[in-house]
């Protein structure tokens, strides 16, 4: 059976939950975390989570490391952007950073159990579908904006611009 792939205004869309993602990386390793609690509970991601109100996504992607793994990253890069039209939760628009250092050391928490992955042994299986789209291609060092159609946890549909260099 073919599922219809619902219609989204992406000119008008708007993602109702703002949201960021980190991806700190050093010596061949990305540090990524089992996610214990909260959107995407059970699978394996970057540390990050929702915008609080009257913050930048700078600010709440060093929070939300502090918070989850009780480190502080050093000078974010933002690399892209990810806008999530979701069936069962309010639209996501993420806003993903990665950097190459931090402070203090990384520790599992309630909300978090770090994870130092060989940069070609990404779990993807326990990862979220997109995250095959556009997660090498960032790595490597590219920018990028995606938009994406979910039903549950399931990809329906996605469109991904990388920027020319
Ligand atoms: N399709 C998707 N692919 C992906 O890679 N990350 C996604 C995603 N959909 C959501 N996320 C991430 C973005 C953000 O880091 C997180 C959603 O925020 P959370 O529920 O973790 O927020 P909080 O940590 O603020 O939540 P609480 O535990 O309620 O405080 O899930």
């Amino acid at each position: 059976m073919v599922m219809a792939i619902r219609e989204v205004d992406w000119q008008h869309w708007h993602g109702e939950m703002p949201a960021t993602l980190m991806f700190v990386v050093q010596e061949g390793k990305v540090l990524l975390i089992e996610k214990l609690r909260g959107i995407g509970k059970g699978k394996v991601n970057g540390p990050g989570g929702k915008i609080d109100p009257g913050e930048t996504p700078e600010q709440c992607v060093v929070r939300e490391c502090q918070e989850e793994l009780h480190i502080t990253p050093l000078d974010p890069v933002k690399m892209g952007e990810l806008c999530f039209a979701m069936s069962d939760i309010p639209d996501i628009h993420c806003h993903v950073f990665m950097a190459t250092r931090y402070e203090g050391v990384p520790t599992a928490t309630e909300e978090a159990i770090p994870l130092w992955t060989d940069l070609d042994q990404i779990p993807y299986d326990r990862m979220w579908e997109d995250d095959r789209c556009w997660l090498a291609g960032m790595l490597a060092g590219r920018k990028f904006f995606g938009r994406f159609i979910f039903e549950g946890e399931t990809m329906l549909w996605h469109e991904l611009d990388w920027q020319a260099h």
